[in-house]
């Protein structure tokens, strides 16, 4: 398996570089260059096998061979051994053909650690073969950040500088980072947004003359490897819904459009996708450009959902590489048009995606409303990035014999504020982080500059 470049002046690597990298070296992303294809047949065999079992399935051909069989079961089953449900992924369901995925039963409470927990292992045997230390830099809204300093704070062979927007974080999500106290985990609170915070890792990685060789690895969703664990959970419950002997549509809380790029995967791997649902909070850019081809910067408003406070939408670059046929030319030509302001898809590329693709946006005053609404109707606490989903299901299905999958990305015990707004008490956090709220706090505060960012990060490392 060979992975290409969005904007198709990189030279094409093999899995094992892929995910010791991050952007590729002309500023595009890696997508793979063939996408594997799994029959009926196949589809229907991952009914009634493990999670796990089906994700070394679905990971396998990606792999390419990099890792021997055995290994990559093993990385795999550990991986999600770390999980407090036994399906890792289970589905309930809300009403008539509407399904709940519950994506919040890793060690940090949201759909993030389905890659992380994998994407740490996948790190340290990599590394630990090549007996190589590196510097992995990530952004973060809030959820990435405390799952990839959990995947990776076990890992020999890295220090992990994670970045998250200073006082845009609940006060759950700051601590699950802050809190962790391993002498390879740094945390920074930069003065800005999380567009800021991902600007300055993405141009560390345009030029790593600051690291003096150390090697520069990405946790975000720029690594292929994230999007890669994330196109299980739609085998998995599309199977458990009836797939593929019926179509399933989902509907995906997005920002960096990570998530439901996995979704669109699933979907040119041949599982059975009728719609691709895509729900943002009031950072609507997602919905604009969907709806009217309108992929134009806004300012970023802080919300209820802060995890979706985010305007630049890095993996929206890899639907662009798709529809574009695979020309890095027009890719990089429209996303200078995006730096400047504004780009709009040409016509056919937007009908292409308006195909499989539908949104809707929520306010904070809806997202609310949605909570209280959502908890009347079926007994069910959202968090405020789910309830997206909740509404933009029953705004966008297309009709309702359809079985819809909602994808609840977070536990609601991580955004007290949404949830005490809506009317409720608090939800509980489980055990293993009862006592969080006292836990002694490690962060440096910095301005979002790049010079002083790098300063950080190359004057820092593990004693
Ligand atoms: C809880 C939650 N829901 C949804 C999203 C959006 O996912 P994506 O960025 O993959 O579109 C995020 C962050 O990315 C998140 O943390
Ligand atoms: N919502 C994310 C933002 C980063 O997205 P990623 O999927 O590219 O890591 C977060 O919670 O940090």
């Amino acid at each position: 398996m060979r992975y290409i470049s969005t904007r198709g002046q990189a030279p094409a690597l093999n899995f094992e570089d892929v995910v010791l990298t991050g952007l590729a070296s002309d500023g595009g992303l890696y997508v793979p260059e063939q996408v594997p294809q799994f029959s009926p047949e196949q589809i229907a065999s991952f009914s009634g096998q493990s999670y796990a079992e089906v994700a070394y399935q679905i990971i396998h051909p990606f792999v390419g061979g990099m890792i021997e069989d055995a290994t990559l079961r093993t990385l795999i089953e550990e991986a999600y051994a770390s999980f407090a449900h036994d399906a890792v992924a289970p589905i309930k369901q809300l009403d008539t053909n509407h399904f709940l995925l519950e994506l919040f039963h890793g060690p940090t409470l949201a759909f993030k650690d389905v890659a992380l927990q994998l994407l740490g292992r996948l790190l340290d045997h990599f590394l630990g073969l090549r007996n190589e230390k590196a510097v992995i830099m990530g952004a973060t809204s809030g959820d990435t950040g405390s799952a990839a300093i959990e995947g990776c704070k076990p890992c020999a062979h890295v220090d992990i500088f994670i970045l998250h927007p200073h006082q845009r974080v609940s006060e759950v999500q700051r601590r699950q980072m802050t809190s962790v106290l391993a002498d390879n985990v740094f945390n920074i609170a930069v003065e800005g947004n999380f567009d800021d915070a991902q600007a300055m890792v993405k141009a560390s990685f345009a030029d790593q003359s600051f690291l003096e060789g150390r090697r520069l690895i990405a946790v975000n969703s720029i690594n292929w490897a994230r999007i890669m664990a994330q196109i299980v959970y739609y085998f998995t419950s599309a199977v458990a819904v009836g797939a593929p002997h019926r179509e399933v549509s989902f509907c995906v809380p997005s920002a960096n459009f990570g998530d439901v790029f996995a979704g669109y995967m699933a979907y040119k791997m041949g599982l059975p996708i009728k719609q691709l649902i895509v729900a943002t909070n009031a950072n609507d850019i997602l919905h604009r450009t969907l709806a009217h081809n309108d992929f134009s910067k806004r300012e970023l408003v802080p919300t209820l959902a802060p995890s979706m406070d985010i305007v630049v939408s890095s993996n929206f670059e890899r639907l662009l590489f798709d529809l574009y046929q695979h020309d890095g030319a027009a890719v990089t030509g429209l996303l200078e048009q995006f730096q400047q302001q504004a780009m709009t898809l040409d016509a056919e590329a937007w009908q292409r995606a308006q195909q499989l693709f539908s949104s809707y946006c929520a306010d904070d005053a809806t997202i609310l409303e949605v909570i209280q609404d959502a908890h009347q109707r079926t007994g069910e606490l959202l968090d405020p990035h789910t309830a997206t989903a909740y509404l933009a299901t029953q705004k966008c299905r297309l009709d309702t014999h359809t079985p819809v999958i909602s994808l609840a990305t977070a536990h609601p015990a991580k955004f007290a504020d949404a949830v005490v707004q809506a009317g409720f008490a608090e939800a509980p956090l489980p055990a293993h982080m009862a006592d969080l709220l006292t836990r002694e706090e490690r962060y440096q505060v910095l301005p979002a500059d790049l010079r002083t960012i790098q300063e950080f990060v190359r004057t820092h490392k593990r004693p």
